[in-house]
C-alpha cells in the first residue's frame, strides 16, 4: 500500500494505492461525504463488477449511492452525456461541497471531473479509477475533458479531485487489451524522464500486464509519483514541464481522430504508437540515436502494443494526419511544439518542427 500527495497549495489531495482499497472507501473518504447519499457515476463494466463493492463500503458508514451509469466507451465524453449528467445531478440537488464519484476509466474519470467543474460552478469529485491506464495517469492532475467532432479533450478544465482511491485489485476483471492500453502510459514516463524506470519496465512489463501483483503495485506507485511531480511543479500546462505528460499524444491523439476515436484503436494504443513515432521522429531529426529508438519500439511491441502505423491499414496520408494536429492544444502562435526524445529519459520541447516535415516523415511511416 502507499500514498501519494499531490502537493498543491490549498488542492493538495492523496492518492491511496493498494490491492482491495475499496473496501475502506467509506473510512478512506469519510471527510468528504456530507450527506447520506452520494452521487456516483460509471460505465456498465464498472458498475457491473465493482459498484456493489463500492456501494457495500459506503454503507458501512451510513451512506447510500444513487447511480448515473454510461455505456461503455469514448463516447461517453460528449456533450450529449455531459448534459445528461448535468441534469441528473441538478436535479438530486447536489451542491458545491459535495463530492460525486467516479468509479471508471478514464472515459468515466474525465467526463466526471469535467461535470464537477461546471456543476454550479465547482463541486468536489473522487476518483475511483477502475483501469491500469486510470490508476497511473487520468484519475491524478486534474485535467478533464470531453471530445467534440474537432477532436479529442477539446473542452474540459483543469478540476482536481479531492482523493483518489486506485484499487489494484479491481484490475483484475480487466480485459488483457486494457491492460496494455494503461501500460503504455506506464512506460511512458520511463521514456520521458526516468531512463531507470525504463530499463524496469523492459524487464518486467509482462509481470505488469499479466497482473503479477508486486509488479503491478510497484508501476502504479512508480507512476503516479511521477506524475504528482509533474503536476505539482506545472498544474496548468503553462511552463512546459507538464507539456511533457503528452509525449506520443500528438501523433495518439491525431490517430484517435483518424480512427474514429473508435475499438480500433484504444487511447494507451494511440500513445504507444505515438511514442514510437516520436522516437523514430527524434532519430530523423538527429537528436536520438536510431538505436534508442529501435529500443523504445521493441519495448511497446513486446507489450503487443502497436509500433507499426502501417498495422493500422489506415485509408489517409501524412498530411492528412497533420492537419488533425492542427487542434493541438499545444498549438501557440500557429506552432506546435513537439515532445520529442533526447534520450531514453530525456524529453524535450522543439518548438522548431516544420508540419510539412512531420507530413512527410508520416507519409513515409504510413508505406511501412
Ligand atoms: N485526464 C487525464 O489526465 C487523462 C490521462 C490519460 C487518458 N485520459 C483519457 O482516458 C480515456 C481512456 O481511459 P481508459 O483507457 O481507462 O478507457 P475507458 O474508461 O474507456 O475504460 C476502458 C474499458 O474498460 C472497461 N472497464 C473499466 N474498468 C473495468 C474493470 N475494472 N473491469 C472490467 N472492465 C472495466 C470500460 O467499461 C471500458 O470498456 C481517454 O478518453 C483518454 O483521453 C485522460
Ligand atoms: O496529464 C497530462 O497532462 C497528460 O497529458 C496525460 C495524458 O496521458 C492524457 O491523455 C491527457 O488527457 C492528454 O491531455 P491533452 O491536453 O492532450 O488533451
Ligand atoms: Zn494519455
Amino acid at each position: 500500500m502507499a500514498v501519494i500527495r499531490v502537493e498543491l497549495a490549498g488542492r493538495g489531495y492523496d492518492v491511496q494505492v493498494g490491492a482491495d482499497l475499496l473496501e475502506q472507501a467509506g473510512t478512506l473518504a469519510r471527510d468528504f461525504i456530507r450527506k447520506d447519499c452520494v452521487a456516483a457515476v460509471a460505465d456498465r463494466n464498472s458498475h457491473r463488477h465493482h459498484g456493489a463493492r463500492l456501494q457495500a463500503a459506503l454503507a458501512e458508514i451510513g451512506v447510500s449511492v444513487e447511480w448515473f451509469i454510461t455505456d461503455p466507451g469514448e463516447g461517453a465524453k460528449s456533450w450529449d452525456v455531459l448534459a445528461k449528467l448535468a441534469d441528473w445531478l441538478l436535479e438530486r440537488g447536489v451542491e458545491r461541497g459535495d463530492h460525486i464519484f467516479a468509479l471508471g476509466g478514464g472515459v468515466i474519470g474525465d467526463l466526471t471531473g469535467f461535470a464537477a467543474a461546471v456543476l454550479k460552478r465547482g463541486c468536489g469529485f473522487v476518483q475511483v479509477p477502475t483501469t491500469l491506464l486510470a490508476q497511473v495517469d487520468s484519475s491524478v492532475g486534474g485535467k478533464t475533458a470531453i471530445n467534440t467532432s474537432a477532436g479529442k479533450n477539446l473542452v474540459g478544465a483543469f478540476h482536481q479531485p479531492a482523493l483518489v482511491i486506485a484499487d489494484t485489485a479491481t484490475l483484475g476483471t480487466l480485459p488483457p487489451r486494457e491492460m496494455g492500453a494503461g501500460y503504455a502510459e506506464v512506460i511512458k514516463y520511463g521514456i520521458l524522464g526516468d531512463a531507470a524506470f525504463f530499463d524496469w519496465c523492459e524487464a518486467n512489463g509482462a509481470k505488469v500486464t499479466g497482473r503479477d501483483p508486486a509488479a503491478l503495485e510497484y508501476a502504479v506507485t512508480k507512476s503516479v509519483e511521477a506524475k504528482a511531480r509533474i503536476v505539482a511543479e506545472d498544474e496548468r500546462e503553462t511552463s512546459g514541464t507538464r507539456a511533457l505528460l503528452n509525449l506520443g499524444h500528438t501523433f495518439g491523439h491525431a490517430l484517435e481522430a483518424e480512427t474514429g476515436f473508435s475499438d480500433r484503436l484504444l487511447h494507451g494504443e494511440g500513445v504507444a504508437l505515438g511514442m514510437v513515432l516520436a522516437a523514430r521522429y527524434s532519430a530523423r531529426r538527429g537528436y536520438l540515436s536510431a538505436a534508442d529508438a529501435g529500443r523504445v519500439a521493441r519495448a511497446i511491441a513486446a507489450a503487443g502494443l502497436p509500433s507499426e502505423i502501417a498495422s493500422l491499414q489506415l485509408r489517409c496520408t501524412g498530411a492528412d494526419l497533420a492537419a488533425h494536429m492542427a487542434h493541438d492544444k499545444k498549438m501557440d502562435a500557429g506552432t506546435l511544439p513537439f515532445i520529442l526524445l533526447r534520450d531514453i529519459g530525456e524529453a524535450f520541447l522543439d518548438r522548431s518542427v516544420e508540419m510539412s516535415d512531420v507530413a512527410d516523415f508520416l507519409t513515409q511511416e504510413l508505406q511501412g
